[in-house]
């Protein structure tokens, strides 16, 4: 019994201590949206508060002097099945745009994350509609072929993630305010901070310690900062022990029942 108390103890003190993770991403990142919907499920199975930061990934380029890394001809072809595949794997509607080149570096995301910022800005109690809108932009581009990039297609995005005509209007001219701009540039620079040099970026608060992650790869690697294997191995403790604690009381009950 007292072993029971004390890993039930050990787990309720895990428990109270939700570890933060941070999530930087971009919409014109295909990965980043396999490692938003992952860390989306995770958030419900891991004891965590996952904070979404919408950045700009074309400032991680230019900031950390890195090149997209489908400019080089074989990491493009490699992606494109890879993606499929891992698509497939995390059941998350990938099909790349017709134009990938047009979509990402001509069109860009500018515009997008701006909006998905006044999103975040004006949202209050959670990141509900962040992560809502943000789906739905992903959806546009690395799913339907459809632009992100103009007023007419931001507000669609939003109204189908449940914002109303009205609050979508306020939302468009907060996005291209210099509020916004400045919140984004922020954001941006704070991944950077953490030497971002690509998309997605989980930064995993432990002990008051930033650990960082590159990449919609790492999830193991995540649970191991976590300490979720420690969970693990006492939720498998107790098992045991109240597994060994009922047969201890059905001997008993059989003994006290069984005529001499
Ligand atoms: N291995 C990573 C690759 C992620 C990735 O390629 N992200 C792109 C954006 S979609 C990036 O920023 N890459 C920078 C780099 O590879 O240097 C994964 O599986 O998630």
């Amino acid at each position: 019994m007292c072993n029971i108390v004390i890993i039930v103890e050990k787990i309720l003190q895990m428990a109270s201590s939700r570890k933060v993770i941070e999530l930087f991403y971009d919409v014109v990142s295909p990965y980043s949206w396999l490692g938003f919907e992952v860390m989306c499920r995770y958030r419900n199975v891991w004891n965590i508060d996952l904070k979404l930061r919408p950045a700009f990934l074309g400032g991680i380029m230019q900031g950390s002097g890195n090149k997209p890394p489908g400019l080089v001809p074989n990491k493009f072809l490699y992606m494109t099945t890879d993606l499929h595949r891992l698509a497939q794997y995390f059941q998350v509607p990938i099909s790349p745009p017709a134009d990938p080149f047009e979509a990402m570096f001509e069109k860009g995301s500018l515009s997008a994350m701006r909006f998905v910022a006044a999103v975040q800005e004006r949202e209050v109690g959670g990141d509900k509609q962040v992560e809502q809108v943000s789906r739905e932009l992903w959806m546009r581009i690395w799913s339907q072929d459809k632009d992100i990039t103009q007023p007419a297609s931001l507000s669609e995005a939003a109204m189908k993630a449940g914002l109303s005509a009205c609050e979508v209007e306020e939302l468009l001219k907060l996005s291209t305010s210099k509020e916004i701009k400045d919140k984004l540039k922020r954001s941006t620079q704070e991944a950077l901070d953490h030497r971002a040099f690509g998309f997605p970026l989980a930064v995993c608060h432990v002990n008051g310690k930033a650990e960082v992650f590159f990449g919609s790869d790492r999830f193991e690697l995540i649970a191991h900062c976590i300490g979720q294997h420690i969970l693990e191995e006492l939720l498998a403790s107790l098992a045991n022990e109240l597994a060994t604690s009922v047969a201890g009381c059905a001997l008993t009950n059989h003994q006290s029942h069984t005529p001499n």
